[in-house]
This record gives C-alpha cells, structure tokens and sequence, in this order.
C-alpha cells in the first residue's frame, strides 16, 4: 500500500500453517472495534454474521440479512489496512442457485471490500464455493457447530462428538478443500476431533470451542474484551471486563451532570468581553 503498511494475504495465512505458527482471528463489526483489534495485530477480521445476537440484539443469527452485513462489513474494511477481513455470508443468502450466492458473496467483496467470504455447511457448498473461486473470491468454510442451523441442531451444542459425526466432518472438510477453500472455521468440536481434521488438510483450521490442536483460533470480540456479551460459552477466556469500565464511566458522568459538576471551566466556550458587555451590560460579570 502506498503508506507502506502490508496486507495480510491468503497466502501468508496458509504459510503460517505450514510454519506452525498459529493464526489469530477476531470478530470486529464496526469501524473502533476493527481499529482495536487491528491494532492489536491479530491477522484475520471477521465480520460475523454473530453481530445478529452481539451488537443487533437478535436471539439467533437467523434474522441477520445481506444489508446488515454489507453495512457493517464497510465500516470494518475502512479501519482495516492490514488485517485480512472476512465477511459471513448470512443466512439463505446462499442457498438459492449458485448464481445467486455468487452475487451476495460479490457484494461482500465488491460494497463491502471483504478479502474473503465464509460460509456455514459441508460437501453440499462445493458447487457454490468453485463458482466462487472461479469468480476471484476466496471462501472460507465453516464446519461443526453451524449457527444458521440452530434449530436444526437443537441448540447450540458441540458437534462431531460420535465416530459417524466426527468422519462425516473430515469427508466435509475434504470435499470444501477440494472446491477450493483457502481456510476452515470448526466451531464446537471436541479437540481429539479437530487435531484429525487439521492434520488431514493442507488448508488452515481455525478452531472456535475446538481446543488447541489446530492452526489458529477465532473468538467472538465482545465476548474476549467482557462488553456486554449475553452468552457465555465454555470456550470463551475473558481477558478485560470493559462492561464494568464502560457503566462506571457513564454513571460517573450522570452525577456529575446531576451535581452540575459537568460541564466544570475547561469544556466551556466563552464569548468575547465586547460581546458580554452588550449582552449583560457594563460591570456585568459572567456567571
Ligand atoms: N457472543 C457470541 N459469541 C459466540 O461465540 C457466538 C455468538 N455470540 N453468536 C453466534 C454463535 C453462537 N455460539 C455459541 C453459543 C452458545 C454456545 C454454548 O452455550 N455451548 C455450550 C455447549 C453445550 C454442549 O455441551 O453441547 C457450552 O457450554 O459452551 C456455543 C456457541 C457461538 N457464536
Ligand atoms: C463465531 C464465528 C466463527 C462466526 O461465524 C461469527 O462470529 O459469526
Ligand atoms: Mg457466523
């Protein structure tokens, strides 16, 4: 880039596997958050489509449309100049034809500015995920725990746990990486079972509730800074409790507004002593 800041690359992310240097990955839905997180100099951005539940205030991620992630997926790409931003495509956006897809994972790319789209589900994408290679958009795939399918799933509950269960995701997983995906979500899968799965593929897995055996982990940003994130799944390490900061912050300023504390000399603008005297008249002080 012309000032000299070098992006992340689908390239230097598959190295990174290949050196064994694991890979990060946050969520980020607006334009301070993907500052932050940028800042912090994780590699990959994900624009979830968990900004349903996280920042929309939805039960499931199932109302989430191609609007909300195109508007939110904008905001995310401005902040980010080096980090590699993935867009989730949202639910039924992708499963009507395969033209179709390609259009909303185009608009990710296109409105948007997203290096890559991802999407939840198995062997059935490969047709999608080829015309979208095809077309110039890297995909990411999403196995295990699907959040579009909650009702299906009943729940959100760990994934792969059986030996039929744990074979049909390596046969997805092998099917999406022979479609051409350059990288793989596993979300909610037992670590014994993402440890087989990252070693069979070629292309990096980044694990979520999937222990510590793959190439690179991805966490929900609310939930990793403590701001006001309403579930609290057994995979997640709060490493701040920004919540508590953020609701002293704003009651320390209610009480000072209350006690007229706030706004005190400094935030105050004055008009010029000319301009006071014709207000208030000669020897009239400010208040
Ligand atoms: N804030 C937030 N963080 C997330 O990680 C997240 C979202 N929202 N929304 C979309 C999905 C939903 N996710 C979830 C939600 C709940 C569990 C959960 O409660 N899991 C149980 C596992 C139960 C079992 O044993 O099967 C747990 O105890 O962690 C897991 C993933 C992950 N995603
Ligand atoms: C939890 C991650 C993998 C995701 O898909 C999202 O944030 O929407
Ligand atoms: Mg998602």
């Amino acid at each position: 880039m012309a000032n000299g800041t070098k992006q992340i690359t689908t390239s230097d992310i598959r190295k990174k596997k290949e050196a064994g240097i694991p890979i990060t990955m946050m969520t980020a839905y607006d334009f301070p958050s993907a500052k932050l997180v940028e800042e912090a100099g994780v590699d990959m951005i994900l624009v979830g489509d968990s900004l349903g539940m996280v920042v929309l205030g939805y039960d499931s991620t199932i109302p989430v449309t191609m609007e909300d992630m195109v508007h939110h997926t904008k905001a995310v790409t401005r902040a980010a100049k080096r980090a590699f931003v993935v867009a989730d495509l949202p639910f039924l956006s992708y499963h009507g034809t395969v033209e179709e897809g390609v259009k909303n994972a185009g608009r990710l790319m296109q409105e948007g500015l997203a290096k890559a789209v991802k999407m939840e589900g198995g062997q059935e994408l490969a047709p999608l995920v080829t015309r979208c290679v095809q077309a110039g958009i890297p995909v990411v795939g999403h196995i295990g725990l699907t959040p579009q399918s909650v009702h299906q799933l009943g729940g959100y509950k760990v994934q792969g746990r059986d030996l039929e269960q744990a074979q049909r995701l390596l046969e997805d997983a092998l099917a999406l990486q022979a479609a051409g995906i350059f990288a793989i979500v596993l979300e909610c899968v037992p670590e014994e079972v993402t440890g087989m799965i990252a070693k069979k593929l070629d292309i990096p897995v980044i694990g979520i509730g999937a222990g510590v055996t793959c190439d690179g982990q991805v966490l929900v940003f609310h939930d990793v800074v403590g701001y006001a994130s309403s579930i609290t799944p057994k995979f997640v390490k709060r490493y701040a409790d920004i919540g508590e900061t953020i609701r002293e912050a704003v009651a320390g300023y209610a009480q000072d507004v209350e006690k007229r504390s706030f706004p005190a000399p400094e935030h105050v603008f004055r008009a010029s002593e000319e301009t006071i005297k014709q207000l208030y008249g000669e020897g009239v002080a400010t208040k």
